[in-house]
């Protein structure tokens, strides 16, 4: 059974950790680790010299290391427990053969804004691909490299985890806990459904910034004092254009398919607004505008419960494979956030899957998807003091 193998690990998380591309993402993420747990020993991987060098003089970083680098192969080799890999989508491959070649049997994980090819990519490569569990982290910025990182940036921010039923049962709720622990909150996503989902709230928005800025470009070179007319929502609307061409350009043919037929479909949206305009029609484009602003009202500046009511929820672990990411993606797509989450080993053949749910999400939904799918399952009303885990 999956969660046998689960030894009772330190549940505070990961004590050897290398970041391979130590830009935005991955040095944010390390600064983020250290801060929290400042005994983590950090390996920084980059192909620039000075971003090493800066990783160890902030101490975001223990060591540095280029991939060429020995170090890195000893470090991997001698007890690390997890590789995030956070290098741009097109560089990523060559890391995945290297842990192959080390015969890296940790926890890999990564940051990379697409996951269709690098899920294929490390079954096709990695030696123990079960230990590859998917991520993202829906945070970012316009800026590029490790002077742009900051400890804080995953704070409140949703980080994509992609489980599936080869995934060892203890690797979601550690990655969760480490996760959590730097302030972000899991969401547990099937990596075959993340890239369409992603094209329309990252990829597809993103080039319509960048269409935003081409089209004032146009006519700022005519008009000189056009851009200094550009208020709040010209800026809200296309800060992300800022960001880097080449990374972009990976990631958007990366998704190509899915973001194709988002383009399309805004496409189709655009040309609502105009033949609401061209046949004068007041009250489509009012219905059209009036849809947005309620879609857009409803979306929170932060996710937060609206009471501090917490639920836990037991699911005993039957002997079948794939139970936490079956159960997390479920809880997922009801909306449910899942505070924290742990097995509990009740004999040595037996385990109840513990789920801390915060006051979000639908669910009665989510308890009959889960009796639909035949686990048999218990709700618990807890109090945030009852519950010793909550950070
Ligand atoms: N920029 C964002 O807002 C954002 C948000 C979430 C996820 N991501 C994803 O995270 C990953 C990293 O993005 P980023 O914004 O941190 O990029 P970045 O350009 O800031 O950092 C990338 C780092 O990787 C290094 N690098 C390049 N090739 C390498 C190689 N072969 N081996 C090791 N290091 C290499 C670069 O020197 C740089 O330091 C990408 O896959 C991206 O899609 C980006
Ligand atoms: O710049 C930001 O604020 C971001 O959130 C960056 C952003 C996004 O716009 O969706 C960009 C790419 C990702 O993969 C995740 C997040």
């Amino acid at each position: 059974m999956a969660y046998k193998q689960s030894a009772q690990t330190d549940r505070t998380g990961f004590e050897r950790i290398a970041v391979v591309g130590f830009g935005l993402v991955g040095a944010s993420f390390a600064a983020a680790v250290r801060s929290v747990h400042p005994g983590t020993k950090m390996l920084a991987v980059d192909v620039d010299a000075r971003t090493l060098q800066e990783a160890v003089q902030r101490g975001w970083a223990t060591e540095g290391a280029l991939p060429d680098d020995p170090v890195f192969e000893r470090f991997v080799r001698e007890g690390c427990d997890l590789v995030v890999l956070a290098a741009p989508v097109d560089a990523v491959e060559g890391h995945l053969k290297r842990l192959a070649a080390w015969d890296f049997c940790g926890i890999v994980t990564d940051t990379a804004s697409t996951k269709a090819r690098i899920s294929e990519a490390a079954a096709r490569i990695l030696p123990h691909p079960e230990h590859f569990v998917p991520g993202h982290p829906m945070a970012g910025s316009e800026k590029n490299g490790i002077d742009g990182a900051r400890p804080d940036l995953f704070k409140g921010a949703h980080w994509i985890l992609c489980p599936d039923a080869n995934t060892p049962a203890e690797h979601f709720p550690r990655l969760h806990e480490l996760v959590t622990s730097l302030g972000a909150r899991v969401i547990a996503l099937p990596r075959e459904d993340h890239d369409a989902a992603v094209a329309v709230v990252s990829h597809v928005p993103h080039i319509m910034a960048s269409s935003l800025m081409h089209l004032a470009s146009r006519h700022a070179d005519d008009q000189q004092a056009l851009m200094r007319l550009a208020a709040g929502g010209f800026k809200d609307s296309t800060r992300i254009a800022a960001g880097s061409p080449e990374l972009w350009c990976g990631i958007a043919f990366d998704n190509r398919e899915a973001l194709g037929e988002g383009l399309a479909e805004m496409q189709g949206i655009i040309g609502s607004f105009a033949d609401a305009l061209a046949s004068d029609d007041r009250a489509a484009l009012t219905a059209l505008l009036a849809e947005a602003a309620e879609a857009r009202r409803a979306l929170p500046a932060a996710w937060v419960p609206s009471t501090e009511r917490l639920l836990e929820v037991r699911i005993p672990m039957e002997d079948r494979p794939g139970v936490v990411a079956e159960v997390t993606t479920v809880t997922s797509s009801a909306g449910c956030n899942i505070q924290s989450i742990e097995i509990d080993h009740v004999t040595e053949d037996s385990a109840v899957l513990s789920l801390v749910l915060t006051d979000e999400g639908d669910v009665g939904r989510l308890s009959a998807q889960l009796i639909n799918a035949g686990f048999s399952v218990s709700f618990s009303p807890l109090t945030a003091k009852e519950h010793t885990h909550v950070a």
